[in-house]
């Protein structure tokens, strides 16, 4: 669906500013609507569902191996079945580019795309 999976994120140590809400809603549009973007627009988020708790681990280890490819890491809460993932630039609080790029690799992931 998007060639933002296609990108590699640039290091982030801050000295840039955070997207603005108008700029993270355009690249909103590039994610599946699986994504949220928080009220004050500095956090995306979604969740995905499996079958049992040997799925969900087997997803977050293939996030976790994204994150250590691209430098870039997200939050994560699991439980049995399910898992949320959240993205953030800390060093910007807020949103990048590279938040962006991560949740369209996770896209790419949970669709087998
Ligand atoms: C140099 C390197 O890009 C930074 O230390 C990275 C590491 N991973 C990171 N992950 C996230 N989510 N935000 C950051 O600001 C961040 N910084």
């Amino acid at each position: 669906m998007s060639t933002l999976a296609e990108k590699t994120c640039s290091p982030c140590e801050g000295g840039i500013p955070a997207l603005d809400a108008t700029a993270a809603e355009a690249l909103m549009a590039k994610l599946e609507s699986r994504w949220t973007l928080s009220a004050d627009a500095r956090q995306i988020s979604a969740q995905f569902a499996f079958r049992d708790y040997f799925r969900t681990m087997a997803f977050i280890n293939a996030v976790a191996y994204v994150a250590a490819q691209e430098d870039h890491h997200p939050d994560i809460s699991f439980g049995y079945n399910a898992c949320t993932i959240t993205w953030w630039t800390h060093a910007v609080d807020g949103l990048s580019e590279n938040d962006f790029i991560c949740a369209a690799k996770v896209d790419r992931l949970a669709d087998g795309k």
